[in-house]
């Protein structure tokens, strides 16, 4: 059964989140779009200006999603799945001071929504003008930077020329992984952003370490804001039935420092990358893409997290190994 694709659209109050969405609908036409604003009291100004153009509205009764975050989303998200032929994509937008990875998480975690829904991307604008005292004053905000498949920096005609280019570093220093976009009013290449994410082969499946380089993981560290991600890479297939025990130890050990963890991995004789993926809970394996006959099955894992050790997690996992 073919599973609605979801956009997740994160970013600090006022980065321009409805502009950027606004534009998306209009793109995407003839699409239906449903879209789930998560603003917390009014409902909603916002809703307004983001049906425009869309075909149908779909008035939901559960309500604003507000403070009680992943509730709120899971009763709309069953709503919305008894009727999901009445719309092509889902796009959720959230309040600018949401930590996304509790909205991820409902995504991976619930059986039911995970059946109808696919979370394809996690996209973060960024106020070109504004971010670095944003990340200043707010774990929000770097939080939705960390957790991004892709950071769109907008409002760069607000900056200048050198400024747009440290507010780039900044964020490619919090998040190596994502791919970040500089633009303004929301313009940016929706096509190329919807090739991003976890089961996205241009980025997390598409292996960029050679498995000829056995375990030379880049090691990235944002120094003022200690966000720390690196990426494991697996050689060869993993024994997940073991593995998952281990997996299930470092969502309890570790629940406040490692905030997401994605990418894919090889078990011997599957047919397909086995994608798995956490934020801050339960780690969920999903068919990926099938292995090409001329790819070697490796793996591959990002982390993103706070104060993380690489080795203490390359030991971990290197234990469920196959080699033969
Ligand atoms: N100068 C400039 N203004 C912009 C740009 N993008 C958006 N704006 C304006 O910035 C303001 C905030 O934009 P929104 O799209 O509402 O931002 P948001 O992230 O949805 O805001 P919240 O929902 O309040 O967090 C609006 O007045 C927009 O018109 C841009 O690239 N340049």
């Amino acid at each position: 059964m073919n599973r609605i694709p979801v956009h997740l659209i994160t970013g600090f109050l006022g980065s321009g989140k409805t502009t950027f969405l606004n534009r998306f609908i209009k793109e995407r036409l003839p699409e239906r779009i449903l879209v789930i604003e998560n603003e917390c009291g009014q409902t909603n100004v916002d809703g307004a200006l983001v049906m425009d153009g869309v075909e149908e509205i779909i008035e939901l009764s559960a309500g604003c999603l507000c403070c009680s975050l992943s509730d709120g989303l899971l009763d709309i998200l069953y709503e919305a799945s008894k009727r999901k032929e009445q719309y092509d994509r889902l796009v959720i937008e959230t309040t600018g001071i949401a930590d996304p990875s509790s909205i991820i998480q409902v995504f991976l975690q619930d059986p039911r929504v995970e059946k109808v829904f696919d979370l394809q991307q996690v996209i973060c604008l960024a106020d070109a003008s504004q971010l670095q005292s944003w990340l200043d004053e707010a774990e929000e905000a770097l939080r939705q930077i960390a957790l991004a498949d892709s950071v769109l920096i907008n409002k760069t005609d607000k900056v200048s020329d050198s400024t747009r280019s440290e507010v780039e570093s900044i964020v490619r220093g919090i998040n190596p992984h994502a791919r970040v976009f500089a633009g303004h009013n929301g313009n940016f290449p929706i096509d190329e952003i919807l090739d991003t994410g976890t089961t996205k082969p241009k980025t997390v499946e598409s292996p960029q370490v050679s498995s000829h380089h056995h375990h030379q993981h880049e090691v990235q560290q944002h120094n003022s804001h200690k966000i720390t991600t690196f990426t494991l890479t697996f050689p060869y297939p993993l024994d997940l039935n073991n593995l998952s025990l281990e997996l299930n130890r470092i969502v309890n050990l570790y629940h406040d420092q490692v905030y997401r963890v994605k990418g894919y991995i090889a078990i011997p004789n599957y047919p397909n990358r086995v994608i798995l993926q956490s934020a801050r809970s339960t780690f969920v394996a999903t068919d990926g893409s099938p292995w090409e006959s001329s790819i070697e099955r490796t793996g591959k894992l990002v982390f993103i997290g706070r104060d993380l050790n690489k080795q203490v997690f390359e030991r971990m996992f290197n234990r469920y190994m196959v080699t033969d």
